[in-house]
């Protein structure tokens, strides 16, 4: 499943990918052919305006959404081609998101969060692995709490640590500081490049935020289903 050659040091690969939901009386055109190509380990940021299609193109690109059309490739495997559960296999593991609104479990610890999910994907020493990366990320000493008792960046925390926890190779952020004060999405943001660094996965952003999409690689900009602009700096200020 894997294509030969120079694609082998593609992390995303999208061709003319289109997006169509809504009914059958009334389809939405929502992403009207994509091509992307984003390398392994890169930082790319998604700007554009609300309602252009950067989080269709994130579950696109995520496997949590199928495309109408066009190919998806992530690590060389064509989405299109997956059953739903091997698109499911596809994604455990090797693809992390983190989203806006944290997603944490209510009725289980911050260790809880990150330790359960691991174990689920088959993991040993889950809870093990599961500590250390919480206290990569700053939360050795909330290791017993529950979601409702951290703060905002607190939770953020958490997520980053779910995320990363099964070391994926793409990590997926849909406006990660969004509902984040500013002082604490510059930490949060902080933490997911030094992150995404430390793990070499590749990063790709959601974000409103010209400051965040400047520490990327590569900026793209979308507008109305299709991407418009894309920019790649020579080395990105991270
Ligand atoms: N299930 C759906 N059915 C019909 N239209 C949808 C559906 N989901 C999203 N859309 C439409 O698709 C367009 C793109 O939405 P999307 O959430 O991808 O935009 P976005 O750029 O991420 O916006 P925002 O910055 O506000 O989050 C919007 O016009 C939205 O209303």
């Amino acid at each position: 499943m894997h294509a030969p050659g120079q694609a082998d040091h593609i992390a995303i690969r999208a061709r003319d990918v289109t997006l169509s939901l809504g009914t059958r009386d009334a389809p939405v055109e929502i992403l009207k052919g994509i091509d992307l190509d984003i390398a392994r380990g890169e930082s790319i940021a998604i700007l554009g305006a609300s309602g252009s299609g950067k989080s269709s193109l994130m579950a696109v690109l995520s496997g949590l959404e199928r495309a109408s059309g066009g190919s998806v490739q992530v690590g060389g495997v064509d989405y299109g081609t997956l059953n739903e559960d091997e698109l499911a296999r596809a994604r455990r593991g090797h693809v992390g998101i983190v989203l806006q609104a944290f997603h944490l479990l209510p009725t289980m610890t911050a260790l809880e969060n990150v330790a359960v999910p691991l174990e689920l994907s088959g993991a040993a020493d889950a809870f093990a692995r599961a500590e250390a990366e919480l206290v990569a990320v700053g939360l050795g000493h909330r290791l017993d709490h529950y979601p409702a008792q951290l703060s905002g960046g607190e939770q953020q925390r958490v997520a980053i640590a779910r995320a990363v926890a099964p070391r994926p190779e793409i990590l997926f952020a849909d406006e990660p500081t969004g509902n984040l004060d500013a002082s604490t999405g510059a930490s949060v943001t902080d933490l997911l490049f030094e992150r995404h660094r430390a793990a070499g996965a590749t990063l790709l952003i959601i974000t409103h935020d010209p400051a965040l999409a400047e520490r990327c690689q590569c900026v793209v900009e979308m507008s109305d289903g299709r991407i418009v602009s894309e920019r790649r700096a020579e080395a990105a200020a991270v």
